[in-house]
Parts: structure tokens; sequence; C-alpha cells
């Protein structure tokens, strides 16, 4: 990964793993506001952690199709950098947001096949950056987190209208062909450096960080 590659690691709960996190050299964190998430966290936390968190760090507050009444008690509470739109919210939505909250967005597109990819063009211009994660499954509750990988090969050889970032099942092992394959130089990831769902390894954080810059 060249030295100015960046990764997100999201969902992140304990204090401790942020600093673990940034440690390890990752560029920005994800608080996920999403009951059904294993990763969901009440906003008083998120605010207590956003503030313990080191300086320099992106923190990105996590999303789905939120209404304007929670991502006002949100920006009001949470020292944040940046939005990250999960649901099916519209470019124009993604416009409103931007416009009110005056915070990059960021807009996470689901890929699971070749024509998902319309969507990238219709968010970018709009947003100021996309989240290329896996599609999420039939029968899942979670529009991401789900640990699963798509067709990285949709994405060789495309010419980029905006900053992006590769999502979707990365784990260390993983990682060094994704970016390889993809030319991402953005990386966001969850489960692959879990120990269960929503509990994060120091350990594997490290791991990933190291993987991602060998690669
Ligand atoms: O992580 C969640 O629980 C989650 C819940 C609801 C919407 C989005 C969610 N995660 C979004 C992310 O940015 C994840 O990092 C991304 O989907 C990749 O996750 P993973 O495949 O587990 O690495």
């Amino acid at each position: 990964m060249p030295a100015d590659t960046a990764v997100k690691i999201c969902g992140l709960r304990k204090s401790s793993d942020i600093d673990a996190a940034a440690l390890a050299g990752a560029r920005y964190v994800g608080f996920v506001f999403f009951p059904k998430s294993p990763r969901h966290l009440e906003i008083p936390a998120a605010a207590a952690l956003s503030v313990a968190a080191p300086i320099g760090l992106c923190k990105v507050a996590l999303t789905v199709n939120a209404d304007n009444a929670f991502l006002d008690t949100l920006v009001d509470a949470v020292p944040l950098d940046m939005l990250q739109l999960h649901g099916s919210e519209s470019p124009e939505r993604v416009s409103e947001v931007k416009a009110r909250y005056g915070l990059p967005v960021m807009k996470a597109v689901g890929v699971a096949e070749r024509s998902d990819l319309a969507q990238i063009d219709l968010y970018s211009g709009v947003a100021d950056q996309i989240l290329v994660d896996t599609k999420k499954p039939k029968g899942s509750d979670l529009p991401g987190g789900n640990g699963l990988t798509f067709d990285w090969g949709l994405l060789s050889r495309r010419v980029w209208r905006c900053p992006w970032m590769l999502a979707g099942g990365l784990t260390p092992e993983n990682v060094g062909t994704a970016i390889k394959t993809t030319g991402a130089r953005q990386i966001d990831l969850s489960s692959g450096v879990e120990t269960s769902p929503g509990v994060k390894d120091p350990a594997l954080i490290r791991a990933f960080i190291q993987a991602a810059q060998a690669a």
C-alpha cells in the first residue's frame, strides 16, 4: 500500500480500540448509529469516545436513512469530521445533509454486480466521497458490516470521478489482493478486525494495517 493510502476502521466502541487504530496508522474511525447493529453506539457514548480520540484522526458517523432531528442531535453532541450515509439516501438528500451540517459526506453504494456501478456515477460530484461496499445480502438486517466481499474485478481499470474507499469483507489475508485488483487508495473494514460481532481486536487492527502496508 503506498504510504498515503488511508485505512478506516469502522464500528469502534472502546477508547482503547480507537487508540490502537490510531497507533497502527488508521486515518479514519467510524461510529455506527444503527440500533440493529452489534456496533451501535448511543450518542452520549459516541460523544465521550470522540472527545477522547487522538487529534488528527477523522471521526466518521455512520447513519442509515437518518432524519434531520436525529442528525441535529448527533452533530450537536458529537465532535465529527465526516458523515457516512449508509442507507437509500437520494442524491438530493446527500446534498441537503452536506449543506445543513457543513460536514463532508461519504455515500455508501452497495455492489453485487456490474449494473450496480451506475450508482457510483449517480453520487459522484454530489457526495465528497463514495464508499463502495458489498451490497446488503437478502435476509441480513445490516446494510453494511456483514463481512462479505464482492467481485473486486468489477472495479479494475475504472475511471473515478471522485475520491472513494473500498469496503466489504476485507481482512489481513485478502487486503493485498483487494488493493492490487481495484487500485484502491482508501480502505474501510469492520468485521475483519473483530473476534466476535462488535468486538474489535487491537492485534487484528495492527495486523490488518501492516498487511495493507505490505501490499
Ligand atoms: O457495521 C455495521 O454494523 C453497519 C450497520 C449498518 C450500516 C452499515 C454498517 N457498516 C458499514 C461500514 O462502513 C463497514 O465498515 C463496511 O460495511 C464493511 O464492513 P465489513 O464487511 O464487516 O468489513
